[in-house]
């Protein structure tokens, strides 16, 4: 069994007791009274390189990495960097993230929020929703074509944008085709835990210019967002070096500006 199996057998565990405390039509109430979703295409599109900044607390391939009693508070150091979107693991056993945590960041920023779980069922689009996000990972090595094709509708027809997550070319055309409107090429193999930058390079030709493209995973600093940019990219996603960093704030600040310079210019916007 890979470790994404692993992760969602766990997934689906939880999500059968949480869906045995609350109804789905409790939770489309509440996705109603939910303030109106942002666009998540409108915020990872433009000029700049945009940058998606990660409350990350653990991970399977590297265990805890950091506390983070405030995610709010972290978010908003995010936002203040420059971030364009907030990426909050809802996944409890191995992130050791929460709908709580998604709901407090929601609360406290005001740029475009990404729930990031390991999304099986419709049900999981709703709460994310309800809890207040605007964009929604779906990960193709999870799902099956008919069900990655119906959640994407279904989240697009709920306001949520998604965030179609793929590691290689065949996953990328299964994005493609299902109708994604942003793509992200994960650098980590969710079966494996090995990361590897290259794989943006090879991965992002097989994904139309329509599309936005997002690298995830494995950015350390500005030089690996410049190199993501020059292959490609439209926005980065970045976890593990903002959460074990000493100042957030400022690591954002730096990415951002690396992503607004005018040499990375061509061909975007
Ligand atoms: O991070 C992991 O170990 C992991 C393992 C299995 C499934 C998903 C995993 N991470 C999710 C992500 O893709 C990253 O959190 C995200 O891309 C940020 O990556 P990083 O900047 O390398 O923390």
């Amino acid at each position: 069994m890979s470790v994404l199996d692993e992760i969602i057998d766990g997934v689906r565990a939880d999500l059968a007791e949480r869906q045995a405390r609350v109804g789905l039509d409790e939770l489309k109430e509440r996705a109603a009274r939910a303030s109106r979703a942002k666009d998540g295409v409108a915020a990872l599109r433009g000029d700049s390189v945009n940058v998606i900044c990660e409350v990350k607390r653990s991970s399977p391939s590297k265990g805890a990495l950091a506390a983070i009693a405030d995610p709010a508070g972290l978010a908003a150091d995010y936002e203040a960097g420059g971030a364009a979107v907030i990426s909050v693991l809802t996944e409890e056993r191995r992130f050791g993230g929460s709908l709580a945590d998604l709901e407090a960041v929601r609360a406290k920023v005001d740029i475009p929020v990404l729930r990031k779980d390991f999304v099986v069922t419709a049900y999981q689009l709703w709460e994310a929703r309800a809890h207040g996000a605007d964009l929604i990972l779906l990960i193709v090595a999870a799902l099956e074509q008919e069900a990655l094709v119906s959640l994407i509708e279904r989240a697009e027809s709920i306001g949520l944008t998604p965030l179609v997550e793929v590691h290689d070319e065949e996953e990328a055309a299964r994005a493609v085709d299902a109708g994604a409107r942003v793509i992200g090429v994960n650098a980590r193999n969710l079966k494996t835990l090995e990361v590897d930058r290259g794989n943006f390079e090879r991965v992002a030709p097989e994904i139309p210019d329509h599309i936005v493209r997002v690298a995830e995973s494995g950015v350390r600093g500005p030089h690996d967002l410049i190199a993501y940019a020059n292959e490609g990219a439209d926005a980065v996603l970045v976890g593990e070096s903002l959460v074990t960093g000493r100042d957030p704030k400022t690591a954002v600040s730096d990415l951002v500006a690396a992503g607004a310079h005018p040499a990375l210019r061509h061909g975007r916007g």
